[in-house]
């Protein structure tokens, strides 16, 4: 399969600036969602699933032809809760009919991304919405009950590396699990709506408990209320991904560095982008005063 990147000509970097804006105000103005925790980590997610069906072997699935938008790949497990994001970008495709699902939703993450202080994360146009029948089989998304030898196969098939591994799951520093969506459930309390290096630090310096959560899931819980997933925790049993994990908690800008660079090669596997294709780095609302 060939996904060439369709470059728009009469849309300009304004244009996406624009659609930008409205979902950063509207993350904003919506604050009260998920128990205050808002829009930004759902988000987030949304356009991680939407690249996370691509498979290295075959060039199939990730984000480019948006078939997120279609009943098949919303009915994957993996996927549920995920239409409370579909639902905040309806009134954005009505305002913006032109752009494609595809870009809209790996936008809307780069936006959550950023707007929740995370690092500037580089975004290209050019995905185009295919049809039902081209949606990937249900399946392909992570499974958290598993431990490091899946995580580290599971990413190969994204073409990502142990480095890169880690750093894509330090996105879990944004919101959290949901007993009805996932079966899993947690963590409490913390204020996880900005995009920090505390997942890592979290993860060497609390003292972590297996048990079996009400949903009878099994999951690992600190005394503070925080909880890691299976294949959360499987980043400090295996040797080669503790070494990663420690230089993370003990320099955030390393772990933003790497972010920026795998979140974006994420949302674009699968994408080949001709050489006049642009490359835009959006200004979060505070840097337009906004
Ligand atoms: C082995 C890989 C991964 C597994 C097994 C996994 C699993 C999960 C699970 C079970 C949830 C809870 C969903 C719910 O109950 O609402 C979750 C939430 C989340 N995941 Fe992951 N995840 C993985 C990798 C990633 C990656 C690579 C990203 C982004 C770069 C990501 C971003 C998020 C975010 C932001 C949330 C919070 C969503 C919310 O608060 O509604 N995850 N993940
Ligand atoms: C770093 C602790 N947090 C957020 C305060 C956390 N920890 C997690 N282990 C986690 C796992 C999946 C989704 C969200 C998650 N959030």
């Amino acid at each position: 399969v060939v996904h060439i990147a369709a470059v728009n000509k009469d849309r300009s970097f304004d244009d996406y600036q624009r659609i930008y804006n409205t979902i950063a105000e509207k993350i904003r103005e919506e604050d009260e969602y998920d128990g205050y925790i808002g829009y930004g980590p759902i988000l987030v997610r949304l356009g991680w699933h939407s690249s996370g069906t691509y498979d290295k072997n075959d060039n199939t699935g990730g984000s480019y032809g948006g078939t997120m938008r279609f009943k098949l790949e919303q009915s994957d497990g993996a996927n549920n809760g995920l239409g409370n994001a579909r639902a905040f970008m309806e009134p954005i495709l009505k305002e913006f009919p032109w752009i494609s699902h595809g870009d809209l939703y790996t936008l809307g993450a780069v936006c959550a991304v950023q707007e929740l202080q995370g690092p500037k994360v580089k975004w290209r146009p050019g995905r185009v919405d295919m049809p039902e029948d081209t949606t990937p089989k249900n399946g392909r998304l992570p499974d958290a009950a598993n431990g490091a030898d899946y995580v580290r196969n599971f990413y190969a098939r994204l073409n990502m590396n142990d480095r890169e591994a880690v750093a894509l799951t330090g996105a879990h520093c944004l919101g959290r699990t949901h007993l009805k969506n996932s079966g899993f459930d947690g963590p409490w309390g913390a204020a996880s709506n900005s995009f920090t290096n505390e997942f890592f630090v979290n993860l060497l310096n609390e003292q972590w408990k297996l048990q079996k959560n009400k949903a009878g899931n099994m999951q690992y819980d600190s005394p503070k209320g925080y909880m890691m997933l299976e294949t959360d925790y499987a980043l400090v049993q295996d040797p080669a991904y503790l070494k990663i994990v420690k230089e993370f908690a003990n320099n955030e800008g390393a772990f933003f560095k790497e972010f920026a660079s795998c979140f974006q090669k994420l949302l674009e596997n699968g994408i080949d982008y001709p050489k006049d294709a642009p490359t835009y780095v959006f200004k979060t609302l505070d840097e337009q005063d906004l």
